[in-house]
Order: structure tokens, then sequence, then C-alpha cells
């Protein structure tokens, strides 16, 4: 496995504040990590530090195999970034302004600014300080795909976005990855990840809760399944089943919860001729925040 991002017991603290706490996380190649907490949970402090742009109190990082401090200069020219607060130039237009960008960075392919600009909706010829939040953002993340990075590292990327856009960034992160790039993006919200995340590390109080695949999140979680049947079915008809628990049957409706594989349950269904069936995915928000409630954290912010 190679590996696009690595950090190792990265810690910031600011006097007696832990910001991050001994962070060890690998982030493979080509794969989409979501990173995911409440406000002041350590993300853009994490972000920060793997742009070089904060001194760790301790430990490293390194992206692409190389030190983010000591090789900051190639690093940053493998690398695009969106900032979570972005700071623009305000007086130019979005079209001078990427243009002005792209000759900084060098090896920008123009016709690819453009289709990125058109199919953000982006108004080039306005100054961007009359631009609305969603549209600086469209400048911010445009500016961050230009060069096609081999690793971009987006801080808050869908804010300001409205849903539309957000696919629309969603599908332009789905090609990047599928073209061998590396995502890591942070959110406060799981739902802004899970339709583009492969792997989700959860942070809170500058520590990491935990790192896990989406996909995994999504089959071991539980599911309300709810059966219509052509004819009353037998009150235990489901109870038995493996993972099956809160059944509940009247007449020819049944309900009840399904733990792990569906396997079973649809062998035992389909002995009965079925009229509908639904299978309510879970709201992996919930899930997740019931693993932040286990571990008995109230806010996001540091304890000093
Ligand atoms: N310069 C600083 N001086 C003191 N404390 C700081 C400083 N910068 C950040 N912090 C603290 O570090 C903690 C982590 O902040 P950080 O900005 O990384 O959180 P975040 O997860 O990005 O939150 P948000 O979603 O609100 O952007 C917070 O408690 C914050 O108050």
């Amino acid at each position: 496995m190679e590996t696009a991002i690595r950090t190792e017991d990265l810690t910031k603290s600011y006097g007696s504040v832990t910001a991050l706490a001994a962070l060890d996380l690998e982030i493979r190649r080509g794969e989409v990590f979501g990173y995911i907490g409440p406000n002041g949970a350590g993300k853009s402090t994490t972000i920060r530090l793997l742009l070089d742009l904060l001194r760790p109190t301790r430990g490293r990082a390194e992206i692409l195999g190389m030190d983010v401090r000591r090789r900051g200069v190639e690093v940053r020219r493998r690398i695009g970034y969106l900032a979570g607060e972005l700071a623009l130039y305000e007086e130019l237009t979005g079209r001078e302004l990427l243009s002005f960008l792209a000759r900084l960075r060098g090896g920008v392919e123009r016709p690819y600014v453009t289709t990125l600009a058109d199919r953000f909706g982006l108004p080039v010829d306005r100054p961007i300080r009359e631009l609305s939040k969603g549209n600086k953002q469209k400048v911010g993340l445009i500016q961050a795909f230009m060069h096609r990075p081999d690793v971009l590292i987006l801080d808050e990327p869908t804010s300001g976005l409205d849903p539309l856009l957000q696919r629309t960034f969603h599908e332009l992160v789905g090609e990047t990855r599928d073209a061998g790039a590396t995502v890591l993006m942070s959110s406060h919200v799981l739902s802004e990840l899970e339709h583009v995340a492969d792997r989700v590390a959860m942070i809170r109080a500058g520590r990491l809760l935990a790192v896990e695949a989406i996909e995994d999140l999504k089959r071991s979680a539980p599911r309300q399944v709810a059966v219509t049947f052509a004819a009353p079915v037998p009150d235990g008809a489901f109870a038995s089943l493996p993972g099956v628990s809160g059944v509940d049957v009247r007449g020819s409706l049944a309900r009840f919860t399904v733990h792990g594989g569906m396997d079973a349950v649809v062998k035992a269904i389909a002995a009965h001729e079925v009229v509908s069936l639904t299978a309510q995915e879970p709201e992996l928000e919930e899930l997740f925040l019931d693993r932040y409630e286990a571990h008995g954290a109230q806010g996001g912010e540091p304890g000093a």
C-alpha cells in the first residue's frame, strides 16, 4: 500500500490547550478521506500542520513520502489546497485571479480552468469582492483543482455551496480520485462526506476517535425492514433469524430490525408472497453521534 499522507504523533498545543493530540494517521494514495468533527475539534489545525502553515509542538507529517517541514516547497508543488477561510485578492475578477494563480503555479492547462469554471457556473468577470460566499468558494475550489495535483487538501470544501453544486463537487472529487489523486477533505457533517469518501476519521477535542470505511459503517449499521405480504404471516416468522430483533408482525405486515447481513432475512421473506418491501438505510450521522456519546465528550473544544 502506498501512503499519500502520514502523520506520526502530530501534536499542536497553544499554552495549556492541546488543539491536536498525538495524531497518527495514514491516508492511502488514491483514496478520498473524510475528516469529520464538530467546531473546534482540531480539523483546521491538522490541515494547517500538513501545509506547514503551523509548526507542530511535537511529531511530524509526510506527504507523498516527503517531510512537510523539510521539503515544504516540493510538497506544495504536488498539492492543491483550499483554506477554511479564503483570503482572495478582492479587486481582481475570478478570471484574473485564476490566471494569476495559474501563472504562479505553472503547469496549468487553461482549457481545464475554463471547464472547471463552467462546471461550477462561476461568474468569471465579476470582481471577487462582489461575489457571494458560494461563488468565492468556487474560486477557491477551482484554484485547488486546476493544476491536477496528486494530493488535494480541502478544508470544509462544500461550505456555502448549494446542493446542486455539492453534487458537481462530489463528481469532480470522484473523477479526480479515479485519475489517481488522493483527497483529504474536512467537514463537520458526515452527510457531506458519505457519498464521496472511502474512509472517514472522526476527531473530537483534538483526539482521533476512529477511522472507518464508509462501507463498513453502512454494513454494520442496523436496517429497519418493513414487508407487506399478500397474506398474513405467522407471528414468530422472523424472530429466530440471525441478526433480527424488534419483530412486530401484524397480519400481513411485518417490521423488524436487521443487524449485519440480509441473506437469511431475504430467504425467509421469499418463502411468502411479497407485495412490498422497504429496508431503510440508517442515518450515518446518528451512528457517528452514538459513538461520540459513547466517548463521553460533550463539546468539540479541547479541555485545558
Ligand atoms: N492561534 C490559536 N491560539 C489558541 N488556540 C487556538 C488557536 N488556533 C486554534 N486554537 C484552538 O484549537 C482548537 C482546534 O481548532 P481548529 O480550528 O483546528 O478546529 P476545527 O476542527 O477546524 O473547527 P471548525 O470546524 O470550527 O473550523 C480550538 O479549541 C481552537 O480554539
